[in-house]
């Protein structure tokens, strides 16, 4: 018998402050609230509570202030863009929801628990990397199974679920050659491939498809949309506004940073 949750749907975005503007809040005077009287739990429309949040984050890189009081909550199997002119602090922004950065201030909750707290919950959290961040002396396969396995996975199925992604992101021929011998567009979709294979709960994207052609564009969105199907959270930095337009919401980030010296106390 399903579980069902009786909730409230609130259309995203819940804050918008300081250095974010929200297409969609520009639009809506107020924060549009649907009710929602009754749904299964695996409905994605149901939002139990945010996936992924941040509250009153600051991020600072180089003595300058990259992102600054910003608070944002991501709902389950939302799909997500980032937006923003270069260095405007998208990848600052994505390193620090992932765990990878320490926030200068506020906090990141993966579902409602703040990660500094419980530093092993950025095992449901999975970042393509905008360098890839492979490991160029190992093979396409093995960067995959290196991966799974860190993360527990048996090894028969480390290797089942690496075949099966590299399938998906086009890529399988390349399996046994090494990373270094990969074109770059390959490359990103080996390391596409990595963090789908993991199946996170939230997948954070750094400007996936920007080495892609046509074709192996639409593969790398359609897989990485694909994704919220099954109640993964999606969020795409990309400066591409066709990804934007599959998102469910839009995040454009301004460039606001400041000196040290100039920031507030
Ligand atoms: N390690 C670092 N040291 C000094 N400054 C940094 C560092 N990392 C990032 N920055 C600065 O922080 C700002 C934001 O960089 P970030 O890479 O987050 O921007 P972005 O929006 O992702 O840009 P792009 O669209 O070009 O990828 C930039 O001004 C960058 O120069």
């Amino acid at each position: 018998m399903p579980l069902y949750w009786t909730n409230t749907l609130i259309a995203r975005p819940t804050t918008c402050r300081h250095n974010v503007i929200c297409r969609t809040c520009n639009r809506v005077a107020a924060p549009l609230t649907v009710d929602v009287i009754a749904g299964r739990v695996d409905d994605p429309r149901v939002v139990p509570g945010p996936a992924l949040a941040c509250r009153a984050l600051s991020c600072r890189a180089g003595g300058r202030v990259i992102i600054e009081d910003l608070t944002l909550e991501f709902a389950p199997a939302e799909r997500v863009a980032l937006m923003g002119p270069s260095g405007s602090g998208k990848t600052t922004l994505l390193t620090t929801l992932a765990g990878l950065l320490p926030p200068a201030k506020g906090r990141v909750l993966v579902g409602g628990v703040p990660l500094d707290e419980q530093p092993e919950l950025r095992a449901g959290l999975a970042l393509v990397f905008q360098s890839y961040g492979l490991l160029s002396l190992l093979t396409a396969a093995e960067n995959v199974e290196v991966a799974l396995r860190a993360a527990g996975r048996p090894p028969r199925e480390a290797v089942r679920l690496t075949a099966g992604a590299l399938e998906r992101l086009r890529v399988a021929r390349f399996a046994g050659h090494l990373v270094e011998e990969l074109s770059g567009g390959q490359q990103q979709r080996v390391a596409v491939a990595r963090a789908l294979a993991l199946r996170p709960r939230v997948l954070l994207a750094d400007e996936p498809t920007a080495e892609q052609d046509a074709g192996h564009r639409a593969v790398v969105l359609d897989e990485l949309l694909a994704v919220t199907d099954d109640g993964t959270t999606l969020v795409i930095a990309t400066h591409d506004p066709e990804v934007a337009e599959r998102c469910d919401r839009v995040i454009e980030l301004r460039t606001v940073s400041r000196h040290r010296s100039e920031s507030r106390p």
